[in-house]
Parts: C-alpha cells; structure tokens; sequence
C-alpha cells in the first residue's frame, strides 16, 4: 500500500466502530494507534464508567479535552475519539486542525446491536437505550459532519472491507492533494 500521510482522526456515536476501525486502519497504514477513552483509563487508572460515576460527565470532558489536546499534536497516529468528543468546541478545532476527521455513520438499530451487549457505555445504562441513542444522534450528527473530511456509511459493512475502502478513499484525497501542490 502506498504510504497515507498525517493523521486520522475518527469520530462518531457509540458503537460506529471508531476503536474496532481505528486499531485496523492503524495496522493496515503503520500508524500508532490511540484511543481517548483508553488514554483517559490509563492516565486515571479507572475505567470511564467509573470517572462519570463519581466526577461526573462534566469532569469527564475536562479529561477528555485535555487528553485530546495533547494526541492530536503527536504525528502519524490513527486516534479513537470518545462518541461525545465532538461536543466541546475546541476539540472539534483541534481534531480539524490536527488531521483528517473520519466520521463513521451508521443506524440507531445497528448503533443498538453494537452496544447491547457491553455494560462500559455509562450514557446507554438506561431504561430506553434506544431514545437515548435516537437524541445523541440528533444532536450529534451535525457536529459530526461539521468537522467530517469524510463520512462512511458503515451499515452492512463488515469491518474489513470498510478498511479496505477507507484506505483506498485517503489515498485517492491524497493523490488530490499531492496533484494540486
Ligand atoms: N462495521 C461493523 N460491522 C459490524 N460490527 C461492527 C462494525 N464496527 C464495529 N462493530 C462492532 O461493534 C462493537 C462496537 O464497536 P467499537 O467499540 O469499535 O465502537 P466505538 O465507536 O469505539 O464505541 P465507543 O464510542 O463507545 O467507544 C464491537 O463489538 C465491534 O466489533
Ligand atoms: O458518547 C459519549 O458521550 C461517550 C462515548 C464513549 O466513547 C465514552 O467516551 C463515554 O462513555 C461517553
Ligand atoms: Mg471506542
């Protein structure tokens, strides 16, 4: 594969596949792979659900800023962002600033499947996953597309073939890139 420039930067709700994508298209482009929620556990030594359960949410995204901040001023890395990392303005500035935002799209009903299963999602530990995930996206998406170089669709795609089209789409914008220098 022809060597991708930069950073990626994906972004996206809960369950769009951001960590699961990011791991692979780090390892298909020699990239180092991060992913805020896990540099946030790291430096805190708890897990995320455990922060919003006794700091709070608001907290919480002073932890996340702060982590975002410093990532995106590392080089050729592919970063995970957490699903609300789009909220505060400043870190749609650094991510827009810093790289090339991915936003990765899928459906309430995938979104649902995606998340049944696992109890880390403090924001979806409620009676009505669903509504929650229906107003997150409602509010969400827009800022997601906001800071978007590109938006993928990733309904009834599994994850390896998204790569595969994920990769050839940045070189093609590379190639842009390059041919317009
Ligand atoms: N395109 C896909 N098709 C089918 N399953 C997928 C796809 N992408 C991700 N998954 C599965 O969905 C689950 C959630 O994915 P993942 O943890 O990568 O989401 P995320 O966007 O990082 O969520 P969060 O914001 O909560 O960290 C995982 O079990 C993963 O294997
Ligand atoms: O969508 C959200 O607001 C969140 C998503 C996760 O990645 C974590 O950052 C946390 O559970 C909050
Ligand atoms: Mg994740």
């Amino acid at each position: 594969m022809e060597n991708l420039a930069g950073n990626f930067f994906l972004v996206g709700l809960m369950g769009a596949g951001k960590t699961t994508v990011g791991r692979a298209l780090a390892r298909r482009s020699g990239k180092t792979f991060y992913d805020s929620d896990h540099e946030i556990e790291r430096r805190t030594g708890v897990k995320v659900a455990t922060i919003f359960d006794i700091e709070g949410e608001t907290r919480f995204r002073d932890r996340e800023s702060a982590v975002i901040a410093d990532l995106v001023r590392l080089n050729d890395i592919v970063l995970a962002t957490g699903g609300g990392a789009v909220l505060r303005p400043q870190n749609r500035e650094a991510l827009r600033a810093h790289g090339t935002v991915i936003y990765l799209r899928a459906n309430i009903e995938d979104l649902l499947a995606r998340t049944q299963h696992d109890k880390n999602r403090p924001l979806l530990q409620t009676a009505n996953p669903r509504a929650k995930l229906e107003s997150l996206f409602a509010e969400r998406d827009p800022l997601y597309r906001e800071i978007a170089d590109i938006v993928v669709d990733t309904t009834q795609q599994n994850v390896n073939l998204l790569v595969s089209r994920l990769e050839q789409q940045l070189q093609k914008r590379q190639r842009r890139t390059e041919s317009l220098s």
